[in-house]
């Protein structure tokens, strides 16, 4: 899901929704105005698209869809644009969209009891269905551009789904894949009205795909300014009724206006805070992710409508982007790609106890203290940044180093001389371990760190190289058809290269070369003739 977002500079909390003044009509140019050019999408003709939109009140300013490298759509600069241009426009009447505490808006398909307990995306993609299933539905010109398919990894083989060498994200994908399965009999068991067409596996999974690939969410704005003044002319009415007609005293009356009117904005204060809006907007849904631009979508509360701008400059003919907000797990499970040094990106490592127990020796009584500190989870799932580990990891590693007791003085292990050279530490508690210790703690914590990176990328059956090498081979034979399979296994190659990026990072930040010391074995596995192959 992407995010809703306000502010230029913020991309990465999941941001308010600004009250910005919408422009006046005439800055803007409709799609058939901003370029005479190609109207060819690829394969695919977007006049009916554009067309569509110009009716439904869908205002674009200097871009266009286009096809970009690999086959993959999105929008372009048709001109040059600057930071802050609005560029697009999409009245929220004709986005998919829902608000919270939304009625079931088609009780005759889908039966309201069912409508009021399913989650965010399951109503969304309901919402397409239905729009599918009418002759004339209002959103048909945008439904009909949805893609045809959208590869997502819990489609994959298990096989292919193994090649991302992640379990982390294997997990969360099977449990992805378990959950649809409910939500289809959910849906056609306990939703669908009686006398209605099935809903099939493929339909529903076809529909959530899209939904979880192209929303855009963020915090509820309370009703909007026309409903906010229907309000007010209703109550000023009665207001003005009770006064001519003498029903009741004037005070009175204002008295009882004003409550109405205070009830209502807290009411939606109060739903605001923590309620959400959904919605999937035709055009600006073709635009594709970059984690280098700033997050630009919006709700624009006096217009009604959901708005890009543009966050830098573009020239003509540059692509436009908006940040979807997600590091690669995201965008891997839900958007089907990863994306190249995403900056949001982590490695989820579920071994770390492993590798720490082949270097410190850790006990019972240790990992006790530790979870009764609630520390023990920081070493079961653990988020590797590129920056380092958590200061929690850090934290209880420094208690196991401090306290792990030396079996064997000849050891070298990086524990060996901790409890000796300071054997108050087996009786210290792991609340003393938050702040760096001296420095020859802060340099066997380092070598533990290091260990554990070593040992995880060591573990994941290919090398960064040979991944490199698998994607490079793979971007010459472009051209020649390739099967969906091979794309998948691509995707995931991708997936995982980057993931290796990630403890890469980390061990650099830790003092370690590990491009360099990987190729100088490399060189002399060579000599001597051995070495992995790709897996
Ligand atoms: C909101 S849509 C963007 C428009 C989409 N390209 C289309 O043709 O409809 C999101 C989908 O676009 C693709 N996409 C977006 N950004 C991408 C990127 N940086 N690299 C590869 N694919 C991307 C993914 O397939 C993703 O599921």
């Amino acid at each position: 899901m992407l995010i809703l977002s306000s502010s230029a500079h913020n991309v990465n909390k999941t941001l308010t929704v600004p009250l910005k003044c919408s422009l006046s009509s005439t800055y803007y140019k409709t799609f058939s105005c901003a370029c005479a050019s190609n109207s060819r999408f690829g394969d695919v003709n977007v006049e009916p698209l554009l067309e569509w939109a110009k009716t439904s009140g869908i205002k674009g300013l200097n871009v266009r869809p286009a096809m970009f490298a690999d086959g993959l759509r999105g929008m372009k600069a048709v001109a040059d644009i600057k930071a802050g241009d609005l560029i697009l426009s999409v009245p929220r009447q004709s986005a998919v969209y829902i608000s919270p505490r939304q009625r079931c808006p088609f009780p005759d398909f889908i039966k309201p009891e069912y409508w009021t307990i399913a989650p965010w995306f399951i109503k969304l993609a309901l919402m397409i269905l239905h729009q599918k299933r009418q002759t004339d539905a209002p959103l048909a010109g945008y439904i009909e551009e949805l893609p045809e398919h959208v590869e997502l990894p819990f489609l994959w083989d298990d096989d292919v789904l193994q090649s991302l060498q992640y379990p982390h994200l294997i997990h969360q994908i099977k449990e992805q894949r378990a959950e649809w399965v409910r939500i289809h009999e959910a849906v056609t068991q306990r939703g669908l009205q009686p006398g209605q067409d099935a809903i099939t596996q493929q339909e529903l999974y076809w529909a959530m795909s899209c939904v979880r690939s192209r929303t855009f969410s963020g915090p509820y704005v309370g009703s909007t300014l026309r409903a906010r003044i229907n309000l007010a002319l209703i109550v000023a009415a009665l207001v003005l009724t009770n006064a001519t007609l003498g029903l009741a005293d004037l005070q009175q009356t204002l008295t009882a206006a004003a409550a109405v009117f205070i009830f209502n904005i807290l009411y939606e204060l109060i739903l605001s805070r923590s309620a959400k809006q959904y919605a999937m907007c035709p055009l600006i849904d073709l635009i594709n992710h970059s984690s280098t631009v700033e997050s630009e979508v919006s709700y624009d509360y006096v217009s009604d409508s959901f708005i890009v701008t543009a966050s830098k400059d573009y020239k003509i003919g540059d692509q436009i982007f908006v940040d979807y907000g997600q590091n690669n797990d995201g965008l891997m499970q839900y958007y089907g790609f990863s994306e190249s040094n995403n900056a949001k990106d982590v490695y989820m490592m579920s071994n770390l106890l492993k590798w720490l127990e082949e270097v410190l020796h850790t006990s019972q009584k240790g990992l006790d203290a530790l979870n009764d500190e609630g520390l023990l989870s920081a070493l079961q799932t653990v988020t590797v940044e590129r920056s380092g580990f958590s200061s929690e990891t850090l934290q209880a590693i420094r208690f196991l180093i401090a306290t792990s007791p030396s079996p064997d003085p000849s050891s070298t292990s990086v524990a060996s001389t901790a409890s000796s050279s300071n054997p108050a530490a087996s009786s210290q508690r792991p609340s003393s371990f938050s702040a760096p210790g001296d420095a020859a703690l802060e340099s066997r914590l380092a070598a533990v760190l290091v260990h554990a990176c070593n040992r995880e990328l060591g573990s994941l059956g290919t090398s960064i190289q040979e991944d490199t090498a698998y994607l490079e081979a793979g971007s010459k034979r472009r051209g020649s058809a390739a099967s969906s399979s091979v794309a998948a296994d691509r995707i995931a190659v991708a997936f995982r290269l980057e993931k290796k990026r990630v403890l890469i990072s980390c061990l650099k930040n830790l003092g370690v070369d590990y491009e360099a010391l990987t190729s100088e074995s490399r060189k002399s596995d060579r000599k001597a003739g051995t070495g992995r192959g790709f897996a």
